[in-house]
Parts: C-alpha cells; structure tokens; sequence
C-alpha cells in the first residue's frame, strides 16, 4: 500500500507521514523545499519524538521522497499508482496541490481502487475545498476523473511546534493526538490508519476542534504576544492571559453545546485537557508560530470571527472572544507577510472598509459594529 503525503513539515511528518507508516503504507513525501526533499530521500528513518507525560520516540522508516517543484511528472505517477492522498501544507496552498493529483488520476488505472483522497488543514470542510480547485483544474474532465477518487473530510490534532535548527529530518510533538475522519465516502473500504476514527457527521468534530483547540490557542498567541511572552506555555503561566483563554473558550464551549448538543461537562473536561496541553512544559511552542497568518486567523468561518458571530446569532455572549480579536489585531511579526499586511491595512482601511475585507463580516452583522469599534479604537 502507498500513500503520496503533500506537505513534509512539522504536521506532516510528525503525524500524518507517522500513522500512515504505522497503518502499513509506504511514504512518499512531496515537498517544494529541495533541501528537505533531498534530506528525506537520503535518510533510512527518522524518529518522532513525543515529548511530556507519557511520551516515547517513534521511528518512521520505508518511506521516499519527491519535489513536487522540479519533478511533477514524478509525484502524478506516484499518485497514479497510490492507494491513499493526504495534504498537510496550509488551507491557502491547496490550489497547489490540485494539478498534481489531477495529473495523477488522469494516468491512473481504469480498474485501480478509488484513490482515497483527505486534506489535513486547520479548516472546515479542508478536502472539499482541495476537490473544488481539481474540479476547476481539470474542466471539462470532472466527471469521469472525479470518479477515480474519493474525498474525505477530516479534523487532525496535535501540536507539533516548529522544529529547532539542526534537527534535522527529526520532529518533537506533544503525545496526544486525534485524527477524525469522515466515514460515508470509503463505503466498505476506509483506509488502515490504526489511531484514526471515522464519524458520520465530522462537523461538529471539527468545529469542537477548530472551536476549542485552536481558538484557545489563538487566544494564548494573541494575549501571549501582547503580554510579552515568547511561548505558549509562558502565556498561560501569566494569570490575566490564562482567564482570558479561558473565558474564550467558555464562549465557545457555550456555542458547541448549544448547536451540536455536546454535553457541557463533557465540553469542561476537553478545555481542561487542552489547557493541560498548552502549558506542557517540555513543548517549545511559540507564540508567532501559533499566531502565523493572522489574517487566515481573523477571516469569517476561522476560529475568532467564526465561533464569535455565531455566538451573537444565537443570543450567546463573544466579549472574550472579541478581546482575542482586539490583541489580534495588535500582533506583529515582521517575518509574517500577513502580519505586515494586517498592519499595512489597519493604517490604510477606513475601519468598516477593514472589517469587511479582513472578517467578511456583513454590514449588518450584530458583530460588525463591536469589531469596527476596535479597529476604530486604533486610529484614534
Ligand atoms: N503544526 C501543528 O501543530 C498542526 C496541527 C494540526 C494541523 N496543522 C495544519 O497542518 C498544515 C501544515 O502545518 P505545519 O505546522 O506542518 O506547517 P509547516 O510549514 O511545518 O509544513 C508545511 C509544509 O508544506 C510544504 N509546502 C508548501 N507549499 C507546498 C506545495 N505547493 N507542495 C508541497 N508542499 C508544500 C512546506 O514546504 C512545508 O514543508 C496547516 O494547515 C496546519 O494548520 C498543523
Ligand atoms: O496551524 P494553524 O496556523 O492553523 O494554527 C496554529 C496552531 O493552533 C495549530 O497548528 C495547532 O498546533 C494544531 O491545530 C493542534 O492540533
């Protein structure tokens, strides 16, 4: 069995190119980073190492390397002939990703299994967005390609921070880990990924993922940076920050219990475990890799405005969460692109001009008026 992983980095090797390898696939990693793809190809192994209480060291063998820059004609073959497709590169490259797999279905046998195709970003409905972009690659082709593949949605966690200089090809995480995916596209046939589960319904698996695990992490970045911490774990050490966080994600917890009928109790011990997950003491998480692309992060369906807007739809309270969006708006990172851009448009955008573009949220929107404050705050 093979499956083609789109994405090398942290995520990728330190989980999804793991499970995989665990369930029995070969690897074949495909990247844009030449260096990286070299290193991989060379390499025998490398070790995935769990860090912090209950933690062991994962070896990753039998895998391979291509770059997807200099050879794609290499990575649609690989596609052609693998059992499984996966993405781990950020919601934005997706578009990317589209020609190879295309590229790859249209060499792929007529009587080949479906090739089992599964995005694992941080976004809602991640694989149905890489499956629009192919649909528009490949025109007029859909239908009879789109018939060669299937597309699952999934929801991945586990924090795996960037990786120190001359660590090589190895990778340090947490030890906990989640990966939910959708049941219904594989019929009979789900792929072996031991660790895995698969749901009915991943929406509201992903909105309590999204919701809960990266609103509070969000929330520890964005709080974080404003109080002059450098790491997450040091965020949540600053008590202010803490009871920020976790009044953010009261909020949302109040939200998933009243849209997708989670317990609330059940909805307390989850906070307190990922709580638990961000203060680990041996994970070197930084504030700008959790807060990165913060205008991914400030966008209509993410993490702050998404939860936040539907809160106030519902006639539930979003006060924390919108002191998340004020420190959000504050964050600065001068190697983040989106985080210059952020700075460049709070100067240039009238402040309803900056609401739209930056949240998407409609003029008439009950939120819009509260953020359009706080944008406004900052022009004095
Ligand atoms: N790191 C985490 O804790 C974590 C956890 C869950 C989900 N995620 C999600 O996984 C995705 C990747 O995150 P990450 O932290 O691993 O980032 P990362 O930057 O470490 O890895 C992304 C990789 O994608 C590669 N890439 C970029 N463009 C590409 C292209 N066109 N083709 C092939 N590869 C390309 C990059 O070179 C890089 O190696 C994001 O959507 C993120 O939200 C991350
Ligand atoms: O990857 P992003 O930029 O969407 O979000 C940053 C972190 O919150 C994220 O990578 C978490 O570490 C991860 O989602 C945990 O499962």
């Amino acid at each position: 069995m093979k499956a083609v992983h789109f994405g090398a980095g942290n995520i990728g090797r330190g989980f999804v190119g793991l499970l995989l390898h665990e369930g029995g696939y070969e690897v074949v990693f495909s990247d844009v980073v030449a260096p990286l793809v070299q290193a991989l190809d060379a390499a025998e192994s490398y070790t995935v190492h769990e860090v912090g209480d209950g933690g062991t060291d994962r070896v990753v063998d039998g895998f391979r390397a291509v770059d997807s820059a200099q050879s794609p004609e290499a990575v649609a073959e690989e596609v052609a002939t693998a059992e499984v497709v996966t993405t781990a590169v950020g919601p934005m490259i997706l578009k990317h990703i589209a020609p190879h797999v295309v590229a790859g279905l249209r060499r792929r046998a007529a009587d080949a299994p479906p090739l089992q195709v599964m995005a694992c970003e941080n976004a809602i409905g991640a694989t149905d967005t890489l499956a629009g972009h192919m649909r528009e690659h490949a025109g007029a082709d859909w239908e009879e390609l789109s018939a060669r593949a299937v597309f699952a949605n999934t929801a991945v966690d586990r924090i795996v921070p960037g990786q120190p200089e001359g660590a090589g090809l190895d990778v340090t995480v947490e030890p906990f880990y989640e990966w939910a995916i959708e049941r219904g596209p594989f019929g009979e046939n789900p792929p072996h990924i031991p660790g895995a589960h698969f749901v009915d319904d991943l929406g509201p698996y992903i909105e309590r993922k999204l919701f809960t695990v990266n609103t509070g992490h969000a929330a520890a970045a964005y709080l974080g940076y404003r109080a002059g911490a450098g790491t997450i774990a040091e965020a949540l050490g600053d008590e202010a920050v803490g009871s920020g966080v976790a009044a953010a994600l009261e909020e949302t917890s109040a939200l998933l219990v009243a849209k997708h009928g989670f317990a609330a109790e059940d909805m307390a011990s989850y906070r307190e475990t990922i709580l638990g997950r961000f203060r680990n003491p041996a994970l070197p998480d930084t504030v700008q890799r959790v807060g990165r692309q913060p205008l991914r992060k400030l966008s209509r369906h993410e993490r702050l405005i998404g939860p936040a807007s539907q809160a106030v739809e519902q006639g539930l309270g979003a006060e924390a969460l919108l002191a998340v969006v004020d420190a959000a708006l504050d964050f600065r990172d001068a190697d983040d692109e989106q985080a210059n851009q952020l700075e460049g448009l709070l100067a240039d955008l009238p402040p309803r001009d900056f609401v739209e573009q930056v949240t998407g949220l409609e003029a008439d929107h009950p939120l819009a008026g509260p953020v359009e404050e706080l944008v406004a705050r900052r022009r004095g």
